[in-house]
Order: C-alpha cells, then sequence, then structure tokens
C-alpha cells in the first residue's frame, strides 16, 4: 500500500513539531515535505532538534510544494491568517487539508464548505483534537439543553494568539444549538471595567484566561436554581492532541465534504 504523504505547515511550532513526530512514527504516513515562512529551499533536517529528519524539503511557497510533490493531505499548525489561505491553496491543488489552525470566521468556513463541493475533496477543521476536549464539548451540548444559564472559561498558556480559543467558540456554538436563547445576568448589569462579563455569544459569556504554565484547559459551568454543574477538561501536554490529528488524516481520505469539528467524526 503507498504512504499517505502529508506536508505539514509551521513544523517549529508547539503543535507543528509535535505533529512531525507523529507522521514520522506512523508507519503508513510518510512526510513529503514542511512549509516554513522563515526557512525555504532548505531540509528539515537542518532546523534545531530535527537532525533525524535529513533531506524532507522546507518549501517557503505552498503552491510550488503541492505542484512539484503531490501529497495527499495537509496538516496546518499555523496562524489564522496563514491557516485561511493554506487551507483554500490546498483544496485549489485537490490536496485535503487537516486544519488545526483556531480563529476561523463563519464566513471562512462557509467559503471552504463550498471549495470542496467544487472540488468535491475533504477538509477537516478540528478547533481541539484531544478527545476528552471533543466529549467535553458533547457533554456541555447535552447540558445546554437542561441549562440555559453558561459561562465558558479558557485557560491558555500566555503565547496563544487568538482569543477567545477555537474550542470555546465551537463549544458555544454547539450548545447554542439546542439552548434556549437568554440574555445571562441582571438585565442592569454594568461593567465598572470594561470586559468584566467577558464575550457575549448569544447572551452566554466566554472569559479568557492566559497564563504562563497552562497549556490547554476550559470549563463550562451551568447553574440554575440551588445547583451548579462544570465540565472540565485539560490538555497537559500536546501529544494528547496527536491521536486525534491521526484520526483526521485517515478520515479526510475518505471523505468529500468540509467537516467541523471531530465530534462529527468519532463515531
Ligand atoms: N486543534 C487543536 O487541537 C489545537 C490547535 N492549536 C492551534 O494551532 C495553531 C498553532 O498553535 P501553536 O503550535 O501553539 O503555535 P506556535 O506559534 O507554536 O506555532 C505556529 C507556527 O506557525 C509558523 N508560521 C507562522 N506563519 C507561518 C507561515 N506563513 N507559513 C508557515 N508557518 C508559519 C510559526 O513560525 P514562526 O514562529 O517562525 O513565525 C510557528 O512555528 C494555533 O492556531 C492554535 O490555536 C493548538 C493546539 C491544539
Ligand atoms: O493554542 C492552543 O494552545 C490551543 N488552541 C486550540 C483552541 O484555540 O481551542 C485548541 C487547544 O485549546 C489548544
Amino acid at each position: 500500500m503507498d504512504k499517505v504523504k502529508i506536508v505539514i505547515a509551521g513544523p517549529r511550532g508547539r503543535m507543528g513539531s509535535e505533529a512531525v513526530q507523529l507522521v514520522n512514527r506512523t508507519e503508513n504516513y510518510e512526510i513529503a515535505a514542511v512549509i516554513d515562512h522563515k526557512n525555504g529551499g532548505g531540509f528539515l533536517g537542518d532546523f534545531e532538534g530535527f537532525s533525524q529528519f535529513g533531506q524532507v524539503p522546507v518549501y517557503t511557497d505552498l503552491a510550488l510544494c503541492f505542484q512539484e510533490l503531490k501529497p495527499d493531505v495537509l496538516i496546518d499548525l499555523t496562524t489564522p491568517e496563514v491557516g485561511m489561505f493554506h487551507t483554500k491553496t490546498a483544496l485549489e491543488y485537490g490536496v485535503r487539508p487537516v486544519v488545526g489552525t483556531t480563529g476561523f470566521s463563519k464566513e471562512n468556513l462557509k467559503e471552504l464548505e463550498e471549495l470542496c463541493q467544487e472540488k468535491g475533496i475533504g477538509c477537516i477543521i478540528a478547533p481541539n483534537f484531544a478527545l476528552g476536549a471533543v466529549l467535553m464539548m458533547k457533554f456541555s451540548q447535552l447540558a445546554g439543553r437542561y441549562f440555559n444559564d453558561v459561562e465558558i472559561i479558557e485557560l491558555h498558556h500566555d503565547q496563544k494568539l487568538d482569543a477567545p480559543s477555537g474550542t470555546a467558540v465551537k463549544t458555544a456554538e454547539m450548545i447554542a444549538d439546542v439552548r434556549e436563547n437568554k440574555e445571562q445576568g441582571h438585565s442592569q448589569e454594568k461593567e465598572t471595567i470594561p470586559g468584566a462579563r467577558g464575550a457575549n455569544f448569544d447572551g452566554m459569556h466566554i472569559h479568557s484566561v492566559r497564563l504562563p504554565g497552562l497549556i490547554a484547559h476550559q470549563q463550562v459551568m451551568f447553574g440554575s436554581e440551588g445547583q451548579t454543574l462544570t465540565i472540565r477538561h485539560d490538555s497537559y501536554n500536546r501529544a494528547s492532541f496527536m491521536s486525534g490529528v491521526k484520526l483526521a488524516v485517515d478520515t479526510v481520505l475518505k471523505i468529500d465534504t468540509l467537516v467541523y469539528g471531530l465530534e462529527n467524526i468519532i463515531d
């Protein structure tokens, strides 16, 4: 059986470097190339800490990489601005994207859905690859059917660029699908310091904590008369995301539409 040829964008990053290791240790996967905006033209083995990857080529130009190597899958773990461009370029060239990069807008997702349809190939966008986080979102959606007062508190390392996290946005979207719409808190509530009540998503509030020492954590708190329910997930390292990346790569090869969220494929 031919190996799945994979290109990884963002290979020196916290997630990208973990994905390089995943692809390397998976028997039927092969790293065809990596995309790095600062170091094109060389080899992955030249990067500090990557010497075992010797002759894997490094491209800055994604389109050129796709033209020359015709890979099967792009794994994108970069930044929101670049991630959208990479995903569109991949679909244009018939390469199936697995996107962990967060910060995509509704409009971005719509555009990518249409592009998948036009090209007839699959794409997976997963705001969180950790199985526990996916279950936390599903459990929160279930709870949202019974409790319509909810506060989402996401906690991340202080190098994170986007707030709220992609996971928090996805959680709010999933709860909003089942929750009776409600503006929470007192109708005359006033913030004496702007932002004190967090971001407002359909009346739910999202709070973003950023601290060194954290990795990726979220708790969803529901309240009603005399009781609260808290659903919490913690990722203590980036290895926690890798089984989800593998599931997404294996699945994207078999689908021909956009899938947004691993909850749609874990079953
Ligand atoms: N879905 C999930 O389960 C998870 C998703 N994430 C998301 O993944 C993304 C990456 O996170 P993380 O690894 O922590 O971030 P890092 O900042 O550690 O990594 C991002 C990498 O992307 C590189 N990069 C930036 N611009 C480009 C470009 N134009 N072309 C190629 N590479 C580029 C950066 O290089 P340089 O530093 O040189 O600019 C850096 O190496 C974020 O959006 C984050 O929210 C994170 C964890 C889990
Ligand atoms: O930047 C991170 O670290 C993470 N980003 C994702 C998000 O925005 O939800 C997933 C996870 O929380 C880690």
